[in-house]
């Protein structure tokens, strides 16, 4: 866990408004802030949806927790803080946005952000099938989702460190609520969940056209929509302006390349092509069929859920387009 005068340090900070950090904004970009930045804004988030208030959460503890996260993500080229912070700016945007926190209630969207903040915790820079190749110590512990348990193992094991206790005011009942939230919104950033849940979001969405008041009521349809809205602010790079996802895709392929040569040299294995060095020109091509296969369908139904989100779309489209000039 972090150390007691970084977090003193931390806690000293003024913080600059939501709107000074532009963190209202689904085009993001944090390319200009420092490391420094990224945690006030986090605290900005979490001042802004009143969880400090509301939760009873200890300012030095949320400012300890914070420091510890980040410090439990690896100095890896994609995997790193910085995802981490990306994806749970894009959660607190959308949910702002779309006014969809009053649909899932201050708990939830607690645990929505955590799990952003959280989600990839520890990670090393290879997917699950590495570690099944590579019959890796994770992989032995957890046969499917493999990195999503470890990293929601991870979570929890700050959540409970001592002067990381974010969660120590909420009621027994509340606390079970956050984390039954917390691991669903962890596991459901494996893509095969996402496959799996698709269709019935995707059936849910033409049949109901947006997110009613009603929806606070059902369960199964909250838990739907959050699953997805992890994976849209997971894969959120692909929606930003056009120099933004050429900078995350030329991170994401570096750290894909660099699982390929580690299959190649310590497993022996034929990566697949996305990890593949010698098939690097084929990437522009590559990113319009990962564009069309799993980015497209899960945009257009956001866009459909709410017309605040129509710019994402709008931006995968632009996005493909520029791919398809690269791939010629
Ligand atoms: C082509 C590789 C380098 C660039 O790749 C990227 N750059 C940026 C983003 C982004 C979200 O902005 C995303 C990607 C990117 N991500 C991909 C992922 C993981 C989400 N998969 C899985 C593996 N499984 C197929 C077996 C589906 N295929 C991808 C792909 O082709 N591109
Ligand atoms: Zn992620």
């Amino acid at each position: 866990s972090a150390s007691l005068d970084d977090a003193q340090r931390l806690r000293t900070l003024r913080i600059p408004s939501s709107a000074h950090f532009s963190l209202h904004e689904l085009a993001f970009d944090d390319i200009e802030m420092t490391d420094d930045d990224t945690l006030r804004a986090c605290l900005r988030m979490f001042l802004d949806l009143d969880f400090v208030e509301r939760f009873h959460i200890d300012y030095s503890v949320l400012c300890r927790w914070l420091l510890s996260v980040k410090k439990n993500y690896r100095n890896v080229t994609y995997h790193n803080w910085r995802h981490a912070f990306n994806v749970a700016q894009m959660m607190f945007a959308i949910l702002t946005e779309t006014q969809w926190w009053k649909i899932f209630g201050e708990l939830e969207c607690l645990a929505l952000i955590i799990g952003c903040l959280c989600h990839d915790l520890d990670h090393r820079g290879t997917n699950n099938s590495f570690q099944i190749k590579a019959s890796s110590p994770l992989a032995q512990l957890y046969s499917t989702s493999t990195m999503e348990h470890h990293h929601f193992d991870q979570c929890l094991m700050i959540l409970n460190s001592p002067g990381n206790q974010i969660l120590l005011n909420l009621s027994s009942d509340d606390y079970e609520k956050v984390v039954k939230v917390l691991e669903d919104a962890i596991l459901s950033t494996d893509l095969a969940v996402y496959f799996s849940k698709r269709k019935a979001f995707i059936e849910l969405v033409s049949d109901e056209r947006q997110v009613s008041p009603s929806w606070g009521e059902c369960e199964d349809r909250r838990g739907l929509l959050r699953a997805m809205l992890m994976t849209a602010c997971d894969l959120a790079a692909i929606t930003k302006p056009w120099p933004v996802e050429r900078r995350v895709a030329a991170l994401v392929a570096g750290e894909f390349f660099r699982q390929g040569d580690l299959e190649r040299q310590n497993l022996n294995l034929t990566p697949i092509d996305i990890m593949n060095r010698d098939k690097e020109d084929e990437l522009p091509a590559m990113q319009v069929k990962f564009i069309d296969t799993i980015c497209l369908p899960i945009y257009e139904a956001f866009a459909v859920l709410s017309p605040a989100l129509q710019p994402m779309l709008d931006r995968v489209k632009s996005n493909r387009a520029h791919w398809i000039d690269l791939a010629n």
